[in-house]
């Protein structure tokens, strides 16, 4: 059964932040992971620099040097049956996300702090294989804001909010391989920006 909230009981460590520990069996990860590993990974290329991490987009994929979002391959049938029974776990609409992302960290691969592509909006991220440390921040007039969150193997997360469009992130390069499945929805229209940050958890 997924448990929510337990890890964040109140407050969030960030607004807009939420976590789903349990979201999938450990048979389903074991599942999830040999199709990850099946799946046509590439090493992430942003211009002449490669990644150490392996990825794959459906639905939508960025390229980086047109710097817009371009077509990808429709999401394969187990990714939108996964996204069916994810979706709900954080009380969203799973055709809303119309973005996959499969990523492979094996040892010594990580993801640099960034913030996701304003095309895209919510992002909802599966955490497979091994423990992860998600790291926080948030540049103040004092240096940076900073919050560590481990992502423990089954979990589901939610960037909302201020934690979607405040925040960068990043995970800490992995010891052992790690697999993850980022859903993401597109932007819609610019919020008001009094409106930023002020949904509820
Ligand atoms: O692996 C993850 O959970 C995070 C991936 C990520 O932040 C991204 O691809 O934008
Ligand atoms: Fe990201």
């Amino acid at each position: 059964m997924p448990q929510q909230g337990e890890l964040f009981a109140p407050p969030p460590p960030v607004p807009g932040l939420r976590l789903v520990r349990e979201a999938v069996s450990e048979a389903e990860e074991e599942r999830l992971a040999a199709l990850i590993d099946a799946a046509p990974l590439a090493p992430f290329q942003f211009g002449q620099w490669e990644g150490k991490r392996l990825t794959v987009n459906y639905g939508s994929a960025y390229d980086y040097q047109r710097a817009r979002p371009t077509e990808a391959p429709p999401l394969p049938a187990w990714l939108a049956d996964l996204r069916t029974r994810l979706a709900p776990l954080m009380d969203r609409a799973p055709e809303d996300f119309v973005q996959g992302l499969l990523i492979r960290y094996d040892p010594g691969a990580g993801i640099g702090w960034h913030r996701d592509r304003p095309q895209y909006g919510e992002v909802l991220g599966l955490s497979l294989s091994a423990p992860a440390m998600l790291r926080l921040r948030r540049r103040t007039e004092a240096g940076f804001d900073r919050r560590t969150v481990e992502l423990p193997p089954r979990s589901l997360y939610l960037l909302s909010g201020e934690a979607r469009h405040d925040w960068e992130h990043s995970i800490t390069p992995m010891e052992v391989t790690r697999r993850s499945i980022t859903l993401r929805t597109m932007a819609g229209p610019a919020p008001p920006l009094q409106r930023r940050g002020s949904e509820t958890w």
